[in-house]
């Protein structure tokens, strides 16, 4: 008899049986998913395939109508949106709101503090400010910003605008980190930078992506997760999962040819 299959370490976040029905339409149905420490996770699928949709779920943006989920070994299934993100699971753009007039030094402070708890209080000691100014410079310089600190978010490029909001989502300290679309409207330079900032986190974090970059995810994750019509097509990594005649009809085979 084979010994059942045992528990998985490195899972942090994992959802059964996961369902959102909408009035009547069923959005998601039947959702396994198991995202590891370690690993990068892509969630593809056509438009409408539910992908937003479980994001939401997973954040507890939106109830489950059945299912369950559990983040680092705690069952989260009725945990509201903002414990859930104390414990670590961290979607980019519930920060990503970067501020224009702020310097790119600023704007990560202002992540940090909120962190920290600082913002509500009336003194700070220089310990305390030398401490946050230095943990600031490392999150700057782990994605490249160094050169640009002095500058005003409002007058970065695109796609360094989108480089800071990953900083001010790192201060946030997540486990388990959420990207929706990460290289949206990147060109070819800023996708390459990103995609090494996102290969660097993941070594100590848990990542899930919405991609629908399809050299992205071929370049950068470790396990593709396809959904069509709200339910799991295939899970494996990029070279099985884009060989399935099923994945190709349903996805590469009408946008990607
Ligand atoms: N609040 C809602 N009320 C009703 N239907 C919804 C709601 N949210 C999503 N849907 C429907 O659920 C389905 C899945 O939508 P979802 O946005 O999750 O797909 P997606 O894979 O993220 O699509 P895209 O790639 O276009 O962003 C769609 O048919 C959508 O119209």
């Amino acid at each position: 008899m084979t010994p059942p299959a045992a528990p998985d370490a490195d899972i942090v976040l994992s959802a059964r049986g996961l369902r959102r029905d909408f009035a009547g339409f069923t959005a998601v149905n039947d959702v396994d998913i198991d995202v590891r420490h370690g690993e990068i996770h892509a969630l593809i699928g056509p438009n409408g395939a539910g992908k937003t949709t479980v994001f939401n779920l997973l954040t507890k943006f939106l109830q489950p109508t059945r299912g369950t989920i559990t983040l680092l070994g705690q069952d989260i299934t009725r945990t509201s949106a903002s414990k859930v993100a104390r414990m670590g699971l961290v979607r980019s753009f519930q920060i990503s709101a970067t501020f224009p007039h702020l310097t790119v030094l600023e704007n990560v402070r202002v992540a940090l503090q909120r962190q920290n708890g600082l913002s509500t209080q009336f003194w700070r000691s220089t310990r305390a400010l030398d401490r946050l100014n230095g943990r600031a410079m490392e999150l700057i310089e782990q994605v490249g910003l160094k050169d640009a600190r002095g500058r005003l978010a409002a007058d970065l490029s695109y796609g360094r605008k989108r480089v800071l909001e990953i900083a001010t989502t790192l201060a946030l300290e997540p486990r388990v980190l959420l990207l929706d679309e990460p290289m949206a409207g990147m060109g070819h330079e800023d996708v390459h930078v990103v995609e090494g900032i996102v290969r660097e986190v993941a070594k100590s974090r848990a990542v899930l992506m919405v991609e629908h970059n399809l050299k992205v995810v071929a370049n950068l994750c470790d396990r593709v997760t396809v959904l069509q019509r709200g339910e799991i097509l295939t899970s494996g990594d990029y070279a099985t999962v884009s060989r399935d005649e099923r994945v190709k009809t349903a996805y590469l085979g009408t946008e990607h040819e």
